[in-house]
């Protein structure tokens, strides 16, 4: 994207940067469509973002079957949740996937937590939003849903929002996330929409910007190894329930993002959907 006076959003040259150069307005290159609407009114109410002490994991099974109620229901109304005690993360990594298999004998751990263990990958990515001078006019990052299992994240300021898809009566809406000190942020990526057949949910989030401060985010994205195909597991599918996803790998998503532009709405999930 690059507008006549050369400015682009997508490469920079040292020390020409919007930032750099102190604009004091927003370059046309980093406006955003009107269909992402980041003048949204938001709702910031903490209730409606789950937050959940995954301590409780290692308590009695009665608290444990609790916690994996509620680590479930997030992820499939949300695709999101906050986890307080981010040391036992791994045992709801660990819950997403027993919880998706419960029927059939241990799938989640087989499809996830020893796949990941065997040749898994972690990419960290560290996003830094400057201040700007119009936070409605550009957004940090556009609307997308992380191709990875499950991302982790820690942000020092708010920005994050995520959308909530049921919400006014099925047309969804944009919800703040809010900061809660010493809580991690979970995201359900696209390969556990696929490894659940469309049970959980990968969540559509950005990042409003701020007009003073500038953000800093930690993200963690956790997903199989680079060749490794995620599929619908065969124990999922029957004559009621069809696979409703392709298989496909990270390389493939690798692919999709040469050839697409998500920061116009292309979802890698929408290339995988098997139609009815
Ligand atoms: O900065 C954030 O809060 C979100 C970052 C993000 O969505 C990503 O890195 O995929
Ligand atoms: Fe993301």
């Amino acid at each position: 994207m690059e507008n006549e006076k050369g400015e682009s959003s997508s490469t920079f040259k040292m020390d020409n940067s919007a930032q750099e150069r102190s604009l004091p307005y927003v370059p046309d290159c980093y406006a955003v469509p009107p269909s992402y609407e980041p003048r949204d009114a938001l709702d910031s109410n903490s209730e409606i973002v789950p937050t959940i002490d995954i301590s409780r994991l290692k308590s009695s099974d009665d608290e444990r079957r609790g916690v994996i109620q509620e680590l479930s229901s997030a992820c499939q109304r949300f695709g999101f949740f906050q986890g307080k005690n981010g040391k036992v993360l791994r045992r709801s990594e660990e819950s997403i996937s027993r919880d998706n298999g419960s029927d059939n004998g241990g799938l989640g751990r087989d499809n996830l937590s020893s796949r990941m263990d065997k040749n898994g990958m972690q990419v960290m990515a560290v996003n830094c939003y400057p201040p700007c001078p119009d936070p409605t006019a550009a957004l940090g990052l556009p609307p997308h849903s992380d191709y990875s299992c499950i991302t982790i994240l820690l942000q020092n300021l708010t920005g994050l929002e995520i959308f909530h898809p049921s919400a006014h009566g099925g047309s969804g809406r944009w919800v703040l996330v809010p900061e809660v000190k010493g809580v991690l942020k979970v995201h359900i990526g696209d390969h556990v929409e696929v490894l659940s057949n469309g049970l959980y949910k990968s969540v559509i989030h950005k990042v409003t910007l701020n007009e003073e401060k500038t953000r800093i985010s930690l993200a963690s994205l956790h997903s199989l190894g680079m060749d490794d195909k995620m599929s619908v597991p065969y124990q999922l599918v029957n004559n009621e329930n069809p696979a409703r996803y392709r298989e496909s790998s990270f390389n493939d998503f690798l692919d999709f993002l040469v050839k697409n532009d998500i920061s116009q709405g292309e979802r890698f999930i929408d290339t995988l959907r098997i139609k009815d």
